[in-house]
């Protein structure tokens, strides 16, 4: 990729704004996107993220300047992604329960030797890819980079949270290195492939968990009262700059489209956009740069405060998918049980962990796994976090070197059969509840 060292690495920031970057001056068409004959001799390829008609402010597309159109292509085959299931399995009904799964295997027989496409699991998983709703929550385990090889997803837009190991993610409009604690959002059809550069040097597997978004495109969300800043601040995104591959050679193209996958020879790289332009592009995100809001009076706020992205579904204020994090904070409500409430919810919460501790559950669940909490499932702290916040001392106290998250859904995760039947599973999950003893004193 016209080879950059990281150090050298540039983005441009913002979300959803009008990019510009050209690779080679000259290459983007000025006052026009497509004029008779482009600059360089490159061909003019729109790639459009919403509808041509979508409201100005949701309204997304790229131009792309590029050596050979997309179209430019072998045929596809079919190609064998057993464990990538797309939408909701319904095959047998699903217990009203907490489910819970200890981290992934990073040396099991799903790892060995899969790259990013080929180590992806879907664990759960709503809604249906056709009729563009719904997300799935998935997580990949791999040791491989992607080489020559390629992909696209037509399916819907990936957000991805790497748990460990760091992922160099070539697209078509440049690259993004994404290290744990950060995420990164590539829209549909942008073609991509990763690296991993800790398990190339020998440092083991990878792994991470990916929303793939079948539904509206996220965005950041309102802010409300919060005023002007907070939270997730657009300029905080980066996108990358034009680059391009130089290297001669085939390529494999991997397409996820219809839930199914598909697999095309190329002559050349598909990494060949010498310069783009607008308002879709891949983006990544360091969390650390989120800025909390919580509680500096009493009670324990509802968590939709640690929204950094939001994909609405048709009513109003019930998200097909909020993202949302557990970043380290401050905790100094007074009189106040601290961490998050007993609760059942209408919303549906798939819930993962980057590293450290999550306050509600600061033994049982561990970075790498995994929670489901479906709609109306009754779920909290677990017994050791109650009994640890009811005898507090209520100083301020400061929740450091975590990261938790939550893709939560106004649709139930149905989970795969996969992960029914993982020895991931955490059988004994409801276990952590069954001490909390009624202690009530009349
Ligand atoms: O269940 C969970 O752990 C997630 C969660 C956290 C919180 O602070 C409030 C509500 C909620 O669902
Ligand atoms: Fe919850």
């Amino acid at each position: 990729m016209s080879s950059v060292p990281s150090s050298e690495l540039r983005y441009q920031s913002g979300f959803g704004n009008e990019y510009a970057s050209e690779a080679v001056a000259g290459a983007l068409p000025q006052g026009r996107n497509s004029p008779q004959r482009a600059p360089l001799a490159l061909y003019a390829e729109l790639l459009s993220g919403t509808a041509f008609t979508a409201p100005r402010h949701q309204n997304r597309r790229s131009w792309l300047y590029r050596r050979q159109p997309s179209v430019v292509s072998g045929r596809y085959q079919a190609y064998s992604q057993a464990r990538w299931t797309t939408g909701a399995e319904r095959a047998s009904a699903l217990a009203p329960e907490p489910m819970r799964w200890h981290p992934l295997p990073l040396d099991g027989a799903e790892t060995s030797g899969a790259d990013f496409i080929d180590g992806m699991h879907t664990l759960a998983a709503n809604g249906d890819a056709e009729a563009q709703v719904g997300i799935g929550s998935l997580m990949y385990l791999a040791n491989r980079s992607m080489e020559r090889r390629a992909f696209v997803n037509a399916d819907g837009e990936l957000l991805i949270v790497p748990q460990q190991g760091r992922l160099v993610i070539t697209t078509e409009m440049g690259v993004l290195h994404v290290a744990p604690g950060e995420i990164a959002l590539v829209p549909r059809g942008v073609v991509f492939k990763v690296a991993l550069p800790d398990s190339d040097a020998g440092h083991g597997a990878s792994r991470g968990y990916v929303c793939e978004n079948y539904g509206a495109q996220f965005h950041l969300p309102e802010l409300g009262p919060i005023g002007s800043n907070g939270l997730a601040n657009a300029r905080d995104f980066q996108a990358p700059v034009a680059a391009f591959e130089t290297e001669p050679g085939a390529y494999e193209l991997i397409k996820k489209f219809g839930g199914h996958f598909w697999i095309a020879p190329m002559q050349h790289s598909p990494f060949n956009v010498v310069a783009w332009h607008g308002n879709l592009a891949p983006v990544k995100y360091d969390t650390a740069n989120f800025m909390t809001i919580g509680s500096i009076s009493f009670d324990h706020p509802d968590p939709s405060i640690f929204t950094v992205l939001t994909s609405p579904s048709d009513t109003p204020g019930t998200a097909n998918c909020d993202f949302v994090i557990f970043p380290p904070r401050w905790l100094v409500m007074e009189g106040t049980f601290r961490p998050p409430w007993y609760h059942r919810n209408l919303m549906s919460e798939f819930m993962g962990l980057v590293h450290g501790e999550y306050d509600a559950k600061p033994g049982g669940f561990k970075p790498g796994g995994a929670s489901l909490h479906n709609s109306m499932v009754p779920h909290g702290p677990d017994q050791e976090a109650f009994d640890k916040a009811s005898a507090a001392d209520l100083k301020p106290q400061k929740l450091d070197n975590t990261l938790a998250f939550m893709f939560e859904s106004r649709y139930r995760f149905i989970p795969t059969t996969w992960a029914l039947q993982s020895p991931a599973l955490d059988t004994d999950y409801a276990d952590c509840w069954a001490g909390l003893q009624d202690t009530f004193k009349p």
